[in-house]
């Protein structure tokens, strides 16, 4: 289903002391009595998850495209990031046709973005999904703030019923407010912390507005939960683990997340908070980047090769594609590509990934390579699981609590403090 390699040798990554390790690892993840333990709602997530309240979501998100054409989704982080990853990964690069479009907001603070966001979908039919799961982030607030009045103004007392609250189901601002306007809510639950919400209504909510399955996505997600919760030697999630907390030990501190597919950008940034927030705590923790190839090959691809050996490579391998386009032959070989004749562009990354691998190897990077058989909701389920459930196992191993965020606050509190936020004058 989805496999995991090294460059090296994994009998010697997984030791029997790293062994007994990670078999104390996974009794406390599972008995829930590690770090962070009110924190594990996301590991029986999908096998939780009824028919009654899939089809609640699936509905609502056909009510969402029944009355609008553009749902605006406001949000950040974990109350982002999940959405858009399935989103691109699974959108065609161009849509002449688009009938029905999901744009993000309050992401960021840019005037710009939202003034045009705001004028570009004037001549459409509106709704919004804001989502955020403590109600209180400044970002999607701000964003919020705009568009809400942008609805009001456009729909008068009609807009409460073109706006989808999701967050916490007994406290924030934004609770507050959807519960005044009478906005129809989407809960978060207490035991999911953002970056693990993809598959709440967090996530499935914009996903099923955007056309795609979610019950399928939930059950690749499933298969995740049952295959990968075995305690075994074969099992990815925790090769994966063993392997990141291996390669840090011997100073291998950054992690480079590379693939040859475009649409897998967003699936990088989802990945890149999963590890980032829960991981780099107390000094410690894989600095985790991302790269496209052979975009980067042209850029970074420099630095990888031959600059300080401090990084890692974990490709993100897609074994089939559905489109693709296959080299022809030409006449006159001008441009000297003919002897590519025959060779689909897909097979061309392929062996791209090889030659990269091979060529960065040589250069002292050590090499993962994560292969999933095709990108469709079933697979992409079961993937955002996979790095899930390896993102607590990796975090456990420094012995930190992978599901909290302390480090956060700092800037946020600065930016308070300088705007004279009440409570933070001083
Ligand atoms: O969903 P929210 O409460 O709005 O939080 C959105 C995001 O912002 C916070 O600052 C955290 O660092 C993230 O973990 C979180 O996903």
């Amino acid at each position: 289903m989805l496999q995991v390699n090294y460059s090296g040798n994994l009998s010697d990554v997984l030791t029997e002391s790293k062994w007994q390790e990670l078999e104390s690892i996974h009794y406390n993840l599972y008995e829930k009595q590690g770090k962070g333990n009110d924190f594990l709602g996301w590991l029986d997530w999908p096998s939780r998850s009824t028919d009654d309240w899939i089809n609640h979501i699936q509905q609502t998100a056909e009510q969402i495209r029944q009355q609008a054409d553009v749902l605006i989704v406001i949000g950040i982080g974990g109350s982002y990031l999940g959405a858009k990853a399935v989103i691109e990964a699974l959108s065609p690069y161009f849509n002449k046709e688009q009938e029905f479009e999901v744009i993000f907001a309050g992401q960021h603070v840019s005037g710009a973005y939202l003034k045009q966001l705001m004028t570009y979908v004037e001549d459409r039919d509106v709704a919004l999904n804001v989502i955020s799961k403590s109600g209180t982030t400044t970002e999607p607030a701000l964003a919020f703030r705009f568009l809400q009045q942008y609805m009001e103004e456009r729909y008068g007392d009609e807009a409460s019923e073109r706006i989808y609250v999701t967050t916490d189901a007994n406290k924030g601002a934004l609770l507050d407010l959807a519960t005044q306007k009478g906005y129809q809510r989407f809960v978060v639950p207490d035991d999911v912390g953002g970056r693990y919400s993809v598959m709440t209504a967090v996530g499935l909510l914009p996903i099923a507005a955007a056309g795609f399955d979610i019950r399928l996505l939930l059950e690749g997600g499933q298969a995740a939960e049952v295959e990968l919760s075995e305690f075994s030697q074969e099992n990815p999630a925790l090769q994966y683990a063993a392997l990141r907390h291996h390669l840090y030990e011997q100073g291998y501190t950054n992690e480079v997340l590379a693939t040859f597919e475009p649409v897998l950008a967003y699936v990088q940034e989802w990945w890149k908070q999963l590890f980032g927030e829960s991981e780099g705590k107390e000094h410690k923790g894989i600095f985790p980047v991302s790269v496209t190839y052979t975009t980067d090959l042209h850029s970074l691809g420099q630095y990888i090769q031959d600059g300080k050996r401090h990084l890692f490579e974990t490709f993100m391998i897609v074994d089939e594609v559905d489109d693709d386009l296959q080299v022809f032959e030409k006449e006159n070989d001008a441009d000297q590509l003919n002897y590519l004749a025959g060779t689909s562009l897909h097979e061309f990354n392929l062996v791209a990934y090889q030659g990269t691998s091979q060529a960065h190897l040589s250069g002292g990077v050590p090499q993962v390579t994560i292969r999933i058989p095709e990108l469709d909701e079933y697979h992409l389920g079961y993937l955002l699981y996979f790095y899930m459930l390896s993102c607590a196992f990796s975090a456990y191993q420094l012995e930190i609590n992978p599901f909290d965020q302390p480090g956060v606050e700092a800037y946020k509190t600065n930016i308070f403090k300088l705007l004279k936020k009440p409570g933070f004058e001083s």
